[in-house]
């Protein structure tokens, strides 16, 4: 089971993702409460290392703007969230880097990792970050390929996520968190241990 934390902005929680066995941990480089700076994310990415994927995370920025942050940031892999197009995903193919497409999966019935170049897929609420459940049993076509699982995910549900959506991954970053923007190492390892378990 591949686990990804996201929305991490502080060397110490990077550390604990890394020691509990994340595979992936990500950075927002978009409007978010977990927003970092490219040179913030910069920091926390010399800390990941090489065989745990840094994810820069982007929303609304243009694909111009993308190849300028995640280079300044360092980061291995660029999460797009929202309406990109396949046309954004061309333009951004020729970087040294992994691309992860994430979609509203109650919304999108384009579920086949790897229709639009990307190496992952994440299925995931209408709301992105808002740590809302959704109805993943409900999904419009069959994920297909390294599809992560996304979307009110928490220690206490993932098993049960797991179980029913049958993801090759899970992704989360609200049920980590104390607080809004505030993760907590202990519930990462939480999260981590009951997702590798459920895999
Ligand atoms: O976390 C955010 O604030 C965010 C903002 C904009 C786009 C994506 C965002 N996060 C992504 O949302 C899911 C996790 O959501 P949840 O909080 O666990 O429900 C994950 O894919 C994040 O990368």
């Amino acid at each position: 089971m591949f686990v990804k934390i996201c929305g991490l902005r502080s060397v110490e929680h990077v550390e604990a993702a890394v020691a509990a066995g994340a595979d992936a941990i990500g950075f927002l480089l978009s409007r978010s409460p977990r927003q970092v700076t490219p040179s913030e994310a910069a920091v926390l990415a010399a800390t990941v290392p090489d065989h745990v994927l840094s994810v820069g995370v982007f929303a609304t920025e243009t694909t111009e703007q993308i190849r300028r942050d995640a280079e300044a940031a360092g980061v291995d892999t660029i999460q797009l969230h929202g309406a990109y197009k396949h046309e954004d995903f061309q333009a951004l193919a020729d970087l040294p880097v992994k691309l992860i497409r994430a979609i509203a999966g109650a919304e999108d019935p384009n579920t086949d990792c790897g229709a639009y170049g990307e190496d992952l897929l994440i299925v995931d609420a209408a709301k992105p970050g808002s740590g809302e459940p959704w109805d993943w049993t409900r999904l419009p076509a069959e994920p297909t390929g390294h599809w992560l699982l996304a979307g009110g995910l928490s220690p206490d549900n993932v098993a049960c996520a797991v179980a029913e959506a049958r993801p090759w991954g899970v992704d989360v970053s609200s049920g980590v968190e104390v607080s809004r923007g505030m993760k907590d190492p202990g519930l990462i390892r939480d999260f981590i241990t009951a997702a590798k378990q459920a895999g």
